[in-house]
């Protein structure tokens, strides 16, 4: 799978988002922080202003990250929003595999999101009902923090496991993403870089995202 750039609009102006998703016309993806001051402490938006995102920009790949409890009550509607993929956590699930297949069973790609605290291993056992795994490599909650370093194990440990699934799930890795950090998570087996300050920090939002991806590429074109 090529590498894919996914810059978080949480840094971008909020106010304005219309107006920021058209500033990096070459991100392969939008990546939306979906947060309700529960599972995390910090709130962002939700259904509303994502169906008002997806009827503005229906070219976009969205990929919806849920930082919410309850994730299986709320997954599926950003499913039926048409959201290309939908990331929920594992931690705020009860029933992950069911809520996996009722993602996909309404047209979108199903994610699973992992804290940095929470291992990878007993994943391997339902990793196949899944399109992507999401690895946080900063506490969930707010951008512009530092990449965890101690993550990079468990990124690589990661494409172990999707390589041994036989299956083509993406692996999404996310907090921190820069130019000083993306070519050694692109090196642990990462294909989907989420970055929200290192892009909507940067003077061309744009050129920036083109610099990841052509990091990533001189890394690996794909795994
Ligand atoms: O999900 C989150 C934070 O919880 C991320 O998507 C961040 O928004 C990424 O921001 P940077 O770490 O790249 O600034
Ligand atoms: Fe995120």
């Amino acid at each position: 799978m090529a590498n894919r750039i996914h810059p978080s609009v949480l840094n971008a102006n909020l106010a304005s988002l219309d107006g920021e998703i058209r500033r990096i016309p070459s991100s392969a993806g939008i990546h939306i922080d979906v947060m309700d001051n529960h599972f995390v402490p910090n709130l962002t938006l939700g259904l509303p202003v994502v169906e008002c995102l997806r009827n503005n920009h229906r070219d976009a790949f969205l990929d919806v990250h849920l930082m919410i409890e309850n994730a299986d009550v709320h997954a599926p509607a950003y499913a039926e929003l048409g959201c290309e993929s939908v990331t929920f956590h594992l931690e705020a699930s009860h029933a992950p595999i069911r809520t996996a297949r009722q993602i996909r069973s309404l047209g979108s790609r199903a994610s699973i999101g992992l804290r940095p605290q929470t291992p990878i291993e007993p994943l391997g056992d339902i990793i196949t009902e899944f399109d992507m795994v999401l690895i946080m490599t900063v506490d969930p909650g707010f951008g512009g923090q530092k990449f965890l370093d101690g993550m990079l194990g468990k990124i690589r440990r990661t494409r172990e496991i999707v390589k041994n699934s036989g299956q083509e799930i993406w692996i999404q890795v996310d907090g921190g993403v820069s130019e000083s950090t993306i070519e050694q998570v692109a090196d642990a087996g990462a294909d989907v870089f989420v970055a929200g300050s290192a892009v909507f920090r940067a003077d061309d939002p744009d050129a920036m995202v083109r610099s990841l991806k052509d990091l990533a590429d001189a890394r690996c074109a794909g795994h």
